[in-house]
């Protein structure tokens, strides 16, 4: 019935009357672009939005957190938007409002209300949000991630508010596609998605655990510039086995028992399926806090099939070799000179552990040399050969043919490694019967304390600098206050893997890799590792400081890049001439856009006056 044009007229003028209408309708109405707005990216790169903006009514511009600007809206935009009237008369500039909401997050002492007021915000004004997050990474960080962000997963069924990713349950199985249509994105390129089974040192958190990957995707907008509406957070709820859950009125997620087993795998391949017949090939699938039944085996499965990688496995390991190597500079042990001890044989421990073998191959060692210099202990001991019901499949490459030991102090003791790290989920277990013999053993030992959040730390900053004399490389998962010791003030890094994943994911994003190699990780801890100053170092610091985490995922992004061209990874073609050029031009910009109609040859007669009537083009 209608042409394109009369359509795009007919929206306009409903939502905002007939002068701006055509102007709206000539620019940037998406019954104008080609393709149509289904498939329209660079549709996004304008409005951000699916929303048509022809369609939009005055007031959607503030109820919308993607278009709302809150006080920032200029006379003009408020005039023409048709929200005069709906804002106080005050105008403010983005920077004044960011210091508005230091101002409210200062007033709350408790650190989940500051966690919830940041998630009012991202729900009221998103790019206010990011900024916020991207400016002050090292002051709420720890409140949109570790350790607060367990917090708010354990109290999800007291703090769940509005709709922020999606829940898949188990009972969907059959209709995973069809679930993926109601999200109301077309464009997505990064999914994060957790069952929830180890959240954290949590534990079991069933679908309390969707705290997780909708912080990682904060972390991938604020702390690599990935645009939000390509980010989609994903709970996959198949039941929980934690009984305090199962028992708890507030819960929010299907109350049953685990689904495993042949219905899990089968349910977990169609979500795979699912999500690139929704968004397509290249769409980035980051698994997240699996447990150790499940996170190496559907690497394993899925890894040369699909744009994927484990952030727990493969970003960890990037983030603590990084350390390790940074750590060099100060031990002058080379990589292969040291003998690493894990506390901990799970997935975090393991992808570690080849990572550091891969790095230690480098230096020129055999693989069977450095799988030599690297002990493991779990929750049966130390991992031997010899020990009853032998060693776990997944940590097969470092048993050792030992007599079993069930004492961890023992064990210290005996192999007198250089580097312990912790990635056992017990708080504490680093005491200061293990800091003093380490201490005792070698003369600058590496102290990696990674597991979260901080109650699960093996041990705290200030215990590492007591119990060893001062003389530790230390760096937690989840950050502590600075440390006193001998009259100086050491500042400690923080050994989590999101120093990598977000700039892995721009990265792969920019380049449209199709699979995910574990050099790229190798890269990125190469990358990550070279930005580590002098100062950082004297400051007792093996990591980057969290200001500069922004330039460190550019950074590890522009060498992915490089190396998904390199390798024939890459689909976007043709080759970006300047990369970096290229990786940067994909980035959000946090700062407020003009909300006013771009049109041609349009000027207001009088400012803040009725704009004229527009000619209608005769061709129409
Ligand atoms: N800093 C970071 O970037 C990261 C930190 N992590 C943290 O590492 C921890 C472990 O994560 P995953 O390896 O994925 O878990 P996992 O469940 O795969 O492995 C846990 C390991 O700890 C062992 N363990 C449990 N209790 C123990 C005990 N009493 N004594 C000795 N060993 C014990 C288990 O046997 C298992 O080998 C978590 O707290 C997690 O938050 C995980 C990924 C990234
Ligand atoms: C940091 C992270 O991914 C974890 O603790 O699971
Ligand atoms: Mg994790």
């Amino acid at each position: 019935m209608f042409s394109n044009i009369s359509k795009s007229l007919l929206c306009c003028t409903n939502a905002i009357g007939p002068n701006r209408a055509l102007a709206y309708a000539l620019t940037k109405c998406p019954v104008f672009l080609e393709p149509p707005l289904s498939q329209c990216r660079n549709y996004h790169e304008v409005t951000g939005d699916i929303v048509c903006p022809n369609m939009v009514r005055g007031i959607d511009h503030l109820r919308d957190p993607r278009l709302n600007k809150g006080l920032a809206f200029t006379l003009e935009e408020r005039q023409a938007l048709g929200i005069h009237g709906l804002l106080a008369a005050k105008f403010k500039t983005q920077e004044e409002q960011l210091d508005i909401c230091r101002i409210s997050i200062d007033r709350y002492e408790d650190n989940l209300n500051k966690y919830l007021y940041l998630v009012e915000l991202q729900d009221r004004n998103e790019k206010l949000f990011f900024r916020l997050l991207s400016e002050n990474v090292e002051k709420y960080l720890p409140i949109v991630y570790t350790p607060t962000v367990g917090l708010a997963c354990q109290r999800f069924g007291l703090i769940y508010r509005r709709p922020r990713g999606l829940f898949i349950t188990i009972n969907d199985k059959g209709h995973v596609f069809n679930i993926l249509k109601n999200w109301p994105e077309p464009d997505v390129r990064a999914i994060v998605f957790t069952d929830g089974e180890r959240i954290l040192g949590l534990g079991d958190l069933g679908a309390y655990g969707m705290g997780i990957p909708v912080g990682k995707l904060s972390l991938y907008t604020a702390l690599a510039g990935i645009k939000p509406h390509q980010c989609l957070p994903i709970t996959l709820d198949v039941g929980t086995d934690n009984q305090d859950l199962l028992e708890d009125p507030l819960y929010i997620g299907l109350r049953q028992r685990r689904v495993r087993g042949k219905e899990y795998d089968e349910f977990i391949d169609e979500f795979m399926e699912a999500c690139v017949q929704r968004y397509g090939q290249n769409t980035l699938l980051q698994f997240e806090d699996f447990a150790l039944g499940n996170a190496g085996r559907l690497l394993a499965k899925y890894r040369n099939k699909y744009c994927t990688f484990n952030d727990d496995i493969q970003g960890t390991a990037s983030v603590a070799v990084a350390g390790l190597m940074a750590a060099i500079r100060v031990t002058k042990r080379k990589l292969s000179e040291n003998i690493y001890f894990f506390l901990g044989a799970g997935s975090a421990a393991n992808g570690i552990a080849n990572l550091t073998v891969a790095a230690m191959v480098a230096e020129g060692l055999t693989k069977e040399q450095a799988q030599d210099r690297v002990y493991m202990f779990d929750v049966d001991g130390l991992l031997s050969t010899r020990r009853e019901g032998g060693v776990p499949e997944h940590a097969k490459a470092f048993g050792k043919n030992i007599a079993p030991e069930k004492s961890f102090e023992a064990c210290i003791a005996k192999i007198k490694p250089s580097c312990l790290i912790g990635c056992s989920t017990v708080g504490g277990a680093f005491n200061e019967n293990v800091l003093r013999q380490m201490a005792q053993n070698i003369e600058r030992p590496v102290i990696f304390a990674l597991s979260n959040p901080t109650s699960k730390a093996e041990c705290t900053a200030q215990d590492a600098y007591n119990f060893t004399d001062g003389r530790c490389i230390f760096a937690s998962g989840s950050p502590f206050p600075p440390v006193q010791y001998d009259g100086k003030e050491f500042h400690t890094g923080q050994g989590n893997n999101s120093y990598i994943f977000p700039g892995i994911a721009l990265g792969v994003i920019a380049t449209a890799t199709h699979h995910i190699p574990e050099t790229m990780f190798l890269t990125a801890a190469r990358t990550l590792a070279n930005y580590v100053s002098e100062s950082d170092l004297a400051l007792g610091r093996i990591y980057p400081s969290l200001s500069e985490v922004k330039e460190v995922s550019l950074a590890i992004a522009i060498e992915v890049a490089k190396m998904a061209y390199d390798e024939g990874l890459a689909s976007v073609y043709p080759e970006p001439k300047d990369l970096s050029k290229h990786v940067s031009s994909m980035m959000y910009s946090f700062h407020y856009e003009s909300s006013m109609p771009v049109v041609w040859d349009w000027k207001p007669e009088e400012k803040f006056n009725v704009r004229p009537v527009q000619p209608v083009p005769k061709n129409i």
